[in-house]
């Protein structure tokens, strides 16, 4: 497994002695610019492993390695300090740090500490791909005559070659299905690769798409493989394409057409055998007609289109989700839940999941963790659930209740840690709806202003509901806002505006 090191080691000699090792252990080495640790930096280069001089890093070492311990990829730290003495040791493994080692140490010392710290990481990354299970289409567990049609569809599809758009609100399992299909495909033995559009700058998402050529651009400093060329006798999923700039959809239709694409700064065409799904929770056929997606490009995209119904539209299928998801959770949870009484099922059955798929989910997970005995009750599920507006599901009608959700009068309702967590987010969103506002949707500033990394931001724009071109018209400029687009329906921020994800696995 090849493992991605960032070195910000100040001395010269000591960063081509490290250099050198590192690549001797099969790992592709980054430098990063800049006298210090600086996290935004550190989770562009998406590293395993940033070996640091103790003087990169200080004073702010423990928040910072905390910090960097938050990225997706949760990179080790590995300290070169000049006086490893015990207390100096100690605060390091203390503020999170992997390993402290010794700038002075001889190449054959140097080589044996990294190569031990590399296999544990391949090992620690080996471990934690194991854990995840790989999506499977039995994982939609069904019996709506609504989600029958769609997966007697998407069975059909499987063994085709066809680009496939996945269209459905946020959360009802778009990437998961386009990942079953990809795994029960003839190209499961090839990679699967995905890109959010949505979660990088219009010029990174280009040359995260196509690659580039060393010298591209400033900071090009080596060749680097874009993710079509990643993704080659595989699966290339592009998430939120809906979010794609129109002038990198130009681009896109032509690799899709020709089945070969041009790193940046490169004339030589590299031919690629890719499989594209691409998903959106956007009204894209709304898009196409305002301009603000390619017509072209939804039709090459869409040669089968997919829209996965919402949980509320497959009411009937709760009970069979819900054991589903039980069986997977009760591992990571770690208890011995394992029932749920009918009256928590009814009240599962009756919310309207604006979250759908993922809000059931988390809602699960929570409830199996609180829950004192070995069953889920009524009482374990979030206040917006067990006492929501009783509906009739026949009619759709609601009765009211009493006191607002979210209110003072109604927290004494509720446990400290429900009122703690909706309040919270309740303000999260509300300052990041302010920030995403007064910067006109730039996330970069946003970012910058909230002393967070625009990675950090976007997990919480998606977990918001909130888009950045939702703030970009200047003037009155209040962010349009759908009723799908919160996880919480009862928390509503009282905020300027209030609307609606990169990876590689
Ligand atoms: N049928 C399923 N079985 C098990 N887990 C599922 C299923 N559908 C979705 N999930 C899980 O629910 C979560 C949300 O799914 P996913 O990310 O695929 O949704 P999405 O529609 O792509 O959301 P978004 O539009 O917000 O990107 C993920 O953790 C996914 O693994």
């Amino acid at each position: 497994m090849l493992l991605k090191v960032a070195l910000q080691l100040a001395s010269p000699p000591l960063k081509r002695r490290v250099e050198r090792v590192c690549r001797g252990l099969d790992a592709e080495v980054q430098n990063l610019p800049g006298a210090r640790v600086d996290v935004t930096t550190v989770a562009r280069s998406c590293c395993d492993i940033l070996l640091v001089q103790s003087d990169c890093i200080r004073p702010l070492a423990p928040e910072s390695i905390r910090q960097l311990q938050q990225l997706p990829e949760a990179p080790w730290v590995v300290v070169f300090e000049e006086n490893p003495e015990g207390a100096v040791t100690g605060k390091w493994i203390a503020a999170g740090a992997e390993a402290v080692l010794s700038p002075r140490l001889t190449d054959e010392d140097l080589t044996e500490a990294l190569r031990s710290i590399f296999t544990r990481r391949r090992a620690f990354l080996a471990a934690a791909l194991q854990q995840q299970p790989v999506p499977s289409l039995a994982d939609f567990v069904s019996v709506s005559p609504a989600m029958q049609s769609f997966l007697d569809l998407v069975r059909r599809v499987v063994p085709s070659d066809a680009s496939l758009l996945i269209l459905g609100e946020t959360g009802v399992g778009k990437e998961h299905l386009a990942r079953a299909i990809h795994a029960a495909s003839p190209r499961a033995a090839g990679p699967w690769v995905a890109v959010n559009c949505a979660a990088l700058p219009d010029t990174l998402l280009e040359s995260e798409l196509f690659g580039y050529e060393e010298g591209a651009f400033t900071g090009a400093v080596r060749t680097h493989r874009g993710s079509f060329e990643l993704a080659h006798r595989g699966t290339l999923f592009l998430d939120e394409i809906g979010d794609m700039p129109l002038h990198l959809q130009v681009k896109l239709l032509r690799a899709l057409q020709e089945r070969a694409i041009r790193r940046l700064g490169s004339e030589r065409t590299i031919s690629v055998d890719v499989r594209v799904m691409a998903a959106t929770n956007r009204d894209v056929v709304a898009d196409v007609e305002a301009g603000r997606f390619r017509r072209d490009l939804f039709f090459r995209l869409g040669v089968i289109t997919l829209t996965v119904p919402p949980l509320r539209e497959r009411r009937e299928d709760i009970p069979l989700l819900i054991q589903n998801f039980m069986r997977h959770l009760r591992p990571r949870v770690n208890r011995p839940v394992t029932g749920i009484t009918p009256e928590a099922v009814e009240a599962l059955q009756q919310y309207d999941w604006p979250g759908n798929v993922r809000e059931l989910m988390n809602v699960l997970e929570r409830a199996m963790l609180l829950c004192p005995g070995n069953e889920i009750t009524l009482h374990d599920l979030p206040y917006a659930i067990r006492c929501r507006p009783s509906q009739n599901p026949t009619t759709g009608t609601t009765s009211p209740t009493t006191t607002a959700p979210g209110s003072p009068a109604e927290w004494i309702h509720r446990t400290w840690e429900e009122v703690r967590r909706t309040e919270l987010d309740r303000v999260e969103r509300a300052y990041f709806t302010t920030l995403l506002h007064v910067t006109q949707g730039r996330v970069s500033e946003a970012a910058r202003r909230a002393g967070i990394t625009p990675r950090a931001l976007f997990d919480k724009m998606r977990r918001h509901g909130l888009r950045k071109e939702h703030f970009r018209s200047p003037g009155p400029g209040t962010p349009r806002r759908r009723s799908s687009d919160s996880a919480n329906p009862g928390d509503q921020a009282p905020a300027p505006g209030e609307p609606v994800r990169p990876h590689h696995p």
